[in-house]
């Protein structure tokens, strides 16, 4: 079923052997993509994957791919650079940074195993423009949890050192 706005996106399988990546389910939000290869990352290690698709996505939408939450909370296999980001330009192989998470136990990938999920969504692209001032705002400067509350902060392992926080080029500790 189709419920985009969007035309189709065109998608062409290098690996014409594995499945075309679908949801497992009307309406959700991704579709899974599968390992082209059989692999084991032992606890800590990461590995480029391939999918075996390419796909062409309008200017002003992106691809992004996430990590599979079952896989994640099963056996720590997430993302490195969760969520990838697919440029519209892009034409080469989908690959996914995969990583064992777990410190314990390594996992076995194999090839169509479903790894990870693509999601398409809609993107500004903006332009820039340099000012002196930017304007005032009741968060002003704060972040990095400057409004409270963090679990981390309540168990005592929030200062901010063990955050490496590294002066910035005024000689003031950014964080
Ligand atoms: O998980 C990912 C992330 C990226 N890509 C592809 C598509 C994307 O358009 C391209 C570049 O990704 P990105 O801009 O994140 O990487 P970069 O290190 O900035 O590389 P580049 O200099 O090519 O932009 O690599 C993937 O296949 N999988
Ligand atoms: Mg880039």
């Amino acid at each position: 079923m189709h419920v985009s706005d969007l035309p189709a996106v065109e998608l062409k399988r290098l690996d014409p052997e594995l499945p075309l990546p679908r949801r497992a389910h009307e309406g959700d939000a991704g579709v899974d993509l599968y390992s082209t290869v059989d692999t084991v990352l032992q606890p800590g290690e990461r590995a480029l994957v391939g999918t075996g698709i390419a796909i062409a996505l309008p200017i002003g939408t992106v691809g992004l791919i996430h990590p599979r939450s079952g896989l994640a909370a099963k056996s720590g296999l997430s993302v490195v650079n969760t969520p990838g980001t697919v440029d519209a330009g892009y034409r080469g192989e989908i690959k996914v940074c995969l990583i064992n998470h777990d410190l314990h136990t390594p996992i076995e990938i194999r090839r169509g195993d479903r790894i990870a999920q693509l999601l398409v969504q809609r993107v500004e692209l903006v332009t820039f423009v340099e000012v002196d001032e930017l304007d005032e705002t009741s968060r002003g400067a704060g972040g990095h949890g400057s409004s409270g509350g963090h679990a981390v902060l309540r168990s005592g392992a929030g200062d901010t050192t063990r955050l490496h926080a590294v002066p910035d080029p005024a000689g003031e500790e950014v964080l």
